[in-house]
């Protein structure tokens, strides 16, 4: 089944929920407004047809902008959930069909409200496109500086990766960081450290071990949660987890794992595109190369190197 959904953007960067009335599949969730696509139709020409039975407004599907393919299984039926971004129309949207609509700003609207599917749509919503990781050989101090001048020009994801580093002194210096983390609307992820994002309020990144080992989400929703993969496996096994979203590397070769063979672009978008999740790309990556990352279904570029301009620790 191919089902698209549309997320309507207004000026005011909210975005519009509507909640499934009584009676039909996942009834009382709330989910992104539009419906099956017909035999013999066009899915852009399905969004269109729905969002004017739905909420009575005509779009123009020549504007609409890819978001993020989300294949799903629900047990009873299994669909390609396929949302896009919707900035213009004409008329005010009205609960045609839905119990209810509401405008939200994505970071007020609670995940488990949402139908499941749409988790991963409203995460490709409002997760940015640069992703910056900590360089493993800097100090806390060193790691602290280059944190606060990302937040300063603008980096609103990042993670906190110090493996040289014991885990004390690690867990502290993300403390110190919090307060201005916070301030800027930011979010800092712990690597691997479940134990200490817990205790600091903080999401956590997970290796692709941790991935492959773990039964259940570590964190509850609303403290992302990151995960590395490497392969189609481990993209289901995140996405399995309720992972917010995960890395897949490398890309390109890098420097840290000089026999690791790259993926490349190509391969990087059949993964990504077949994910459920959000997908960074990462492994010898700038973040230049973002439209290349959205060009191949990535959510954007995560990376060391590119990140920082004097990623050499003076101390
Ligand atoms: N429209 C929509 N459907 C979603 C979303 N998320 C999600 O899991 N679904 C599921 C629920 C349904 O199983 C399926 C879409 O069915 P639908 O009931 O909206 O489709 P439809 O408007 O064509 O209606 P009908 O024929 O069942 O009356 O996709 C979403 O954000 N929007």
């Amino acid at each position: 089944m191919h089902v698209l959904a549309g997320v309507l953007v207004d000026g005011a960067g909210r975005i519009l929920i509507a909640q499934r009335p009584p009676g039909k599949h996942l009834a009382g969730m709330w989910e992104f407004p539009g419906g099956k696509v017909e035999p013999g139709e066009a899915p852009m020409a399905a969004l269109e047809r729905e969002l004017d039975e739905e909420l009575g407004i005509a779009v123009d599907p020549l504007s609409f902008e890819d978001l993020i393919r989300v294949p799903w299984n629900y047990g009873e039926r299994s669909m390609l959930l396929e949302a896009v971004v919707v900035r213009a129309w004409t008329g005010e949207p009205q609960a045609l069909e839905a119990a209810a609509i509401d405008w939200r700003l994505p970071r007020d609207i609670d995940p488990a409200m949402l139908a499941p599917a749409d988790r991963p749509i409203l995460a490709a919503i409002w997760l940015p496109e640069h992703y910056p990781i900590t360089p493993a050989d800097a100090s806390v101090a060193h790691a602290s500086t280059l944190v606060r001048a990302a937040l300063a020009r603008g980096e609103r994801l990042l993670q906190w990766r110090l493996p040289g580093v014991p885990v004390d002194e690690v867990r502290a210096g993300a403390a110190a960081l919090l307060p201005e983390v916070r301030r800027f609307g930011a979010h800092l992820l712990l690597s691997r450290d479940i134990e200490g994002a817990r205790a600091l309020g903080v999401g956590v990144h997970l290796s692709s071990a941790q991935v492959r080992e773990l039964g259940e989400r570590p964190l509850p929703l609303g403290s992302l949660v990151g995960a590395s993969c490497h392969d189609p496996d481990e993209l289901a096994l995140a996405s399995a987890l309720g992972c917010d979203f995960a890395t897949l590397s490398p890309v390109e070769p890098t420097q840290s794992h000089p026999d690791t063979p790259p993926l490349g672009w190509p391969r990087f978008a059949k993964w990504a595109e077949n994910a459920s999740l959000p997908v960074y790309a990462l492994g010898g990556l700038a973040p230049a190369e973002v439209p290349m990352a959205r060009m191949h279904a990535g959510q954007g570029i995560a990376g060391i190197r590119g990140f920082w301009n004097n990623a050499t620790d003076p101390a």
